[in-house]
């Protein structure tokens, strides 16, 4: 069933995992994603390297996910670097496998870049050519409450967000926001823009310091008081840290949940075992064994 499907029904519920450096093996993720399956996501998604560097480890991963019959993958797909020819190339390999759902990024610019150094510039000229050429997708967008940290202010970054909408995006998949009233303040103001497609909501669990602030930071996104607190409390421990980071993400869930969402999508961090123990906690999904 397509995940837009899904959100008309209920509260969709998904996992995100990142390929593994191809030096690496794959088995840890693969370890991973079985153990995320017991929780019976709607979907998992997988992230797409800059330049292509992870792009065939995307292509396995999602793969997997997919053949394990246990959920949906959703592949992150990213302008960087990437010619008409080759991106045709690229979808019409995830349909042969069947993948049918992609969140269409610009994406990252690698260090030093400043433009994508591909055929598209921005994330909707990717969503028009999917939707014309590809019309199986599903198609994702990434939404910003907080706004891109390249926009000018909130305006021009709700019309590009309308201009994705209106060249076929499917749905929303939210940027990381830890701040729950901003994220209602948002959702208001793109409302009114006309954009009325589905809100997926992003959740970074805050589990580990360094990764916590360059995350945000980042992304222009930021740390509110009570997060900033743990952050100077625990900083220096990591096991306090993660404790309080976990009663953080928690709490936080369920003020998204009370907000009214289409979606809850947890960066699963390539770790089962505290994003199981969320999980467990927020009481979605009861484990299936
Ligand atoms: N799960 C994920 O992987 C997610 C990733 N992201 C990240 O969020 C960021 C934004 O999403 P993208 O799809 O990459 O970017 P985008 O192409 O939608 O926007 C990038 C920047 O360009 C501006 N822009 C967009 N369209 C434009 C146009 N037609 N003309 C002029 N300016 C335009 C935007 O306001 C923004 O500042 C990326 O860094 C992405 O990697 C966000 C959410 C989820
Ligand atoms: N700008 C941007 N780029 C992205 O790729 C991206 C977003 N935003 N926001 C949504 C998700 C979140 N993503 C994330 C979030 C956290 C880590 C992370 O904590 N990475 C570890 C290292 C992982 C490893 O390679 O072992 C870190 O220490 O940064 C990675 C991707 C990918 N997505």
């Amino acid at each position: 069933m397509k995940v837009t499907e899904i959100m008309k029904q209920k509260l969709c519920f998904s996992f995100e995992v990142f390929p593994p450096k191809s030096e690496n093996p794959i088995e840890p993720l693969l370890n991973t994603l079985d153990h995320l399956y017991k929780f019976d996501p709607d979907f998992i998604s997988c992230t797409y390297g800059a330049g292509g560097t992870n792009a065939g480890r995307n292509v396995e991963i999602c793969k997997a996910i997919q053949d394990s019959g246990k959920s949906t993958a959703v592949t992150h797909f990213t302008c960087i670097g990437n010619s008409k020819e080759k991106i045709a190339q690229e979808l019409q390999a995830y349909l042969d496998r069947g993948i049918d759902h992609i969140l269409a990024l610009r994406g990252d610019f690698p260090k030093g870049w400043k433009e994508t150094r591909g055929d598209f510039n921005y994330a909707n000229e990717l969503t028009e050519f999917i939707k014309e050429n590809f019309p199986k997708f599903c198609i994702a967008v990434a939404g910003n409450p907080e706004k891109h940290f390249q926009a000018d202010s909130f305006d021009t970054d709700t019309t590009h967000l309308r201009i994705k909408q209106d060249s076929g995006a499917d749905f929303i998949m939210t940027q990381l926001c830890h701040d729950v009233n901003q994220y209602q303040w948002w959702v208001e103001k793109i409302r009114k823009a006309g954009v009325s497609i589905p809100i997926d909501v992003g959740v970074m669990p805050v589990l580990v310091k360094d990764p916590t602030i360059r995350m945000a930071v980042s992304n222009g996104s930021a740390i509110p008081r009570d997060l900033a607190e743990i952050i100077g409390r625990y900083g220096d421990n990591p096991e306090d840290f993660k404790k309080a980071g976990m009663e953080y993400t928690i709490k936080q869930i369920h003020k998204f949940i009370n907000a009214g969402i289409d979606g809850l999508h947890i960066y699963s961090l390539n770790k089962w075992k505290d994003i199981s123990d969320i999980v467990n906690e927020i009481g979605i999904r009861k484990i299936q064994e």
